[in-house]
């Protein structure tokens, strides 16, 4: 008889939505990707955060089939991007930092013109409302604001009903309230099932929408996981702070109640903070190598 494991060799590959080893890329004397390994479930929402010129557009690019790479295992939802098929392309929706031309056109015939495009693709007007863009599906791009032409961006991205969307710093130029919106959107679009990469700038998005994070420093990834714990976040001291003095501990609950008792009630201006996100990720970048 057969192992059972023989009969699901692809058990692995019908999980993982990118699979990446050892992957670099060198511009000339720039080593932009340095041997960077990344595993990307199906049905997730991965953030990619990072400095200016750490690697991560080489890296999505690489991904998304735009890129060569130089060596390093690349698989993206069980293809190798060199050698894209027509399917596959079909089951990709990418947002790319650089806003589309077809300025002439209004938001409404530039949605339903690209929705022709894709054999699954979803209703414009649902999308266009999706996207909070329904009073101005009329209006033509060029008249749009920047704001609002990302909108129609992520509007494009999304039109072709994706299995694995990559979004690149979608937000810029995004107002609070649209920034609200499009996170609602996505987590929208993760809840029907589509895996998500997302690179950003703004670590509250990576912290309200990614289940997990990579950080990405000098073509490396130097820490990844949720963006809760990561690099010890959870488990690192905390600050106690008041009116007259600060406290680095792993008991803060103690060190409260001393103070209570030391004021006698209410401790004045009493505060207890953890590291943020920010705080975790600023120690990440500037690590030596
Ligand atoms: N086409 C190119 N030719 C030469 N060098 C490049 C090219 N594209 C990127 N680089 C260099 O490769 C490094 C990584 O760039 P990359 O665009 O991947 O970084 P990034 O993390 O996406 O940065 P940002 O946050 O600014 O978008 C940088 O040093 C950049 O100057």
């Amino acid at each position: 008889m057969v192992p059972q494991e023989a009969y699901r060799p692809d058990a692995g590959a019908m999980t993982t939505a990118i699979h990446v080893r050892g992957l670099t890329k060198r511009y000339g004397d720039v080593q932009a990707v340095g041997g960077l390994d990344l595993e990307i479930q199906k049905g997730e929402v991965f953030a990619i955060l990072g400095p200016n010129g750490a690697g991560k557009s080489t890296t999505v690019e690489i991904l998304e089939g735009y890129r060569k790479r130089d060596s390093g295992e690349v698989r993206v939802l069980g293809i190798d991007p060199q050698k894209p098929t027509r399917e596959w392309r079909a089951k990709l929706g990418i947002v790319l930092q650089t806003a589309n031309d077809a300025a002439e056109l209004t938001v409404r015939e530039t949605i339903r013109h690209f929705a022709a495009y894709y054999p699954m693709a979803r209703d414009p007007e649902e999308v266009i409302a999706k996207v909070g863009l329904t009073e101005k599906a009329d209006v033509r791009i060029r008249k749009l604001s920047g704001g609002q032409r990302r909108r129609v961006d992520v509007a494009l991205g999304v039109i072709g009903n994706p299995e694995l969307l990559f979004l690149d710093e979608p937000t810029t130029g995004f107002d609070p309230e649209a920034r609200r919106q499009f996170w609602d959107l996505i987590k929208g679009l993760a809840a029907e099932g589509t895996t998500i990469v997302l690179t950003t700038h703004y670590l509250d998005e990576a912290e309200a929408l990614a289940k997990r994070v990579a950080v990405i420093a000098r073509g490396r990834i130097v820490a990844a996981g949720d963006p809760a714990t990561l690099g010890g976040r959870a488990t690192a001291k905390a600050k106690v702070t008041w009116a007259d003095g600060l406290v680095e501990t792993d008991t803060p609950t103690r060190t409260v109640l001393e103070l209570s008792r030391r004021y006698d009630g209410e401790v004045p201006g009493l505060a207890i903070t953890r590291p943020t996100l920010e705080d975790i990720y600023l120690t990440l970048i500037e690590a030596p190598e």
